[in-house]
């Protein structure tokens, strides 16, 4: 029932990390087009495309409900955000190119606090 010390120290370490990762995409001027989950009555195409829609108010819930159980989870919802972004948007539109931007961000900021 109980984690040793260490592996709790471990744990809060990563759920830190993710709560200072999760904050600075949210504050990246970038951003925007993340933020919220996508409104898929007003967005033609979306709800058949997207198979599993991503944004990061939903990464925040799930964080606050510890349903994170690994780091990997985490990084991963976050890729799926971007990756959902490459798929429905041209490279080089207005949304497109803020995805990539964010994920250079993401890329280089996990790097530095967990690796
Ligand atoms: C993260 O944004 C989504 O990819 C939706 C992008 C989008 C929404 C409305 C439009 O008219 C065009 C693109």
């Amino acid at each position: 029932k109980h984690d040793s010390p260490v592996s709790c120290a471990k744990k809060a370490k990563t759920v830190k990390a993710q709560q200072i990762l999760l904050a600075e995409l949210e504050a990246h001027p970038a951003a925007w087009p993340f933020l919220s989950p996508v409104n898929q009555k007003s967005v033609p195409g979306y709800r058949k495309v997207i198979k599993k829609p991503m944004d990061f108010s939903t990464i925040r819930e799930k964080l606050t409900n510890n349903q994170y159980l690994s780091l990997e989870s985490f990084i991963m919802d976050v890729n799926l955000v971007f990756d959902n972004c490459e798929k429905f948007n041209e490279d080089h539109s207005e949304i497109g190119q803020a995805g990539h931007s964010m994920r250079r961000y993401f890329d280089k900021r996990w790097t530095e606090l967990l690796k």
